[in-house]
């Protein structure tokens, strides 16, 4: 393990933390023998990184190397360079568009609508209602996994989530065309293009209309090491409402990128109204957003592949 580490890194802040049980971590680690294993204590790591919250060590690692340029280089390839360009057509991307592909390197994430067709489109949004109707939500913040996750604070949203897994038997065929498409085509494509080794997780999220939000968060660490399986790299979400309007709130607003040098923003907040067919696939260890307040029953199908 270098000091670069992802693991070294959250080590290394969680002392800075004012973490009191952890001795330092030693900062020049020539002094080392080879051999040298840096144990901090005899506790597993949930037990370190409960001494730091979620947005201290992002902003901790932010300060350390550039976000965006750390998941860049789970790409097999520099894409925004001119040469890169002239090859553009060998990419051969069954369903994102190249422009879309450049955009989620260059500046982390991307948009695109009806990738799906309609009629699956609006099936999917019947059999969400549907779902609701019969109860099979769960409030997330009830979700053993999520509670297990020494990062997520449960009061951070009000959604309910049904987990999704296209491999089963009792999907309403809609939904079995969406995760389909999801697991096939929008994989190969992503998948071609990123280090993506590891499972993807599929969730359908319900937001009630009397305002329920998600606060502003980070859906991974940023990670370039092409072994480590821990953390999502990428997030696909489609959007399931129809005739949502300007008035129905729920937008998905993608935070700007703080130049770590000076501070300042290198790009604006934007918003992403939730419409039927839209989608928004981000860089999982980059990309800070944050669903606003839904005044319309909301749903939403998001995928974490890593
Ligand atoms: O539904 C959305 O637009 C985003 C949801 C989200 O950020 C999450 O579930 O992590
Ligand atoms: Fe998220």
């Amino acid at each position: 393990m270098t000091d670069t580490s992802l693991e070294a890194q959250i080590l290394k802040a969680a002392a800075k933390s004012g973490a009191d049980d952890l001795p330092d971590f030693p900062d020049d680690q020539s002094d080392l023998p080879s051999d040298y294993e840096y144990v901090p204590n005899d506790d597993d790591d949930e037990e370190i990184i409960e001494d730091i919250t979620e947005s201290d060590l992002l902003k901790y690692l932010d300060q350390q190397r550039d976000p965006l340029q750390v998941v860049q280089r789970l790409f097999y390839h520099e894409i925004n360079t001119l040469s890169a360009q002239k090859h553009e057509h060998d990419w051969k991307l069954k369903c994102i568009p190249n422009r879309c592909m450049e955009e989620l390197y260059g500046q982390g994430w991307t948009q695109m609508d009806y990738l799906l067709d309609l009629d699956t489109l609006k099936g999917a949004n019947q059999e969400a209602v549907h779902m609701l109707k019969e109860g099979k939500f769960v409030p997330a913040g009830r979700v053993k996994d999520v509670e297990d996750d020494p990062f997520r604070d449960n009061n951070a949203r009000d959604d309910a989530i049904i987990w999704m897994d296209p491999a089963a038997n009792d999907n309403p065929p809609f939904f079995q065309k969406v995760l389909d498409f999801y697991s096939g085509p929008l994989h190969d494509d992503l998948s071609s293009m990123i280090r993506l080794n590891g499972k993807t997780e599929y969730q359908l999220a319900y937001y009630h209309p009397n305002n329920a939000r998600y606060e502003r968060h980070r859906d991974a660490l940023p990670t370039d090491d092409p072994e480590d399986t821990n953390q999502r790299r990428v997030t696909a979400i489609l959007y399931l409402n129809a005739n949502w309007t300007n008035g129905d709130g729920g937008e998905l607003k993608i935070h700007g990128h703080e130049n770590a040098d000076t501070g300042l923003e290198d790009s604006a907040d934007r918003y992403v109204h939730p419409l039927l067919g839209r989608m928004v696939i981000f860089m999982s260890g980059v990309t800070d957003h944050e669903v606003c307040p839904a005044k319309k029953e909301r749903f939403a199908l998001t995928a974490w592949m890593r």
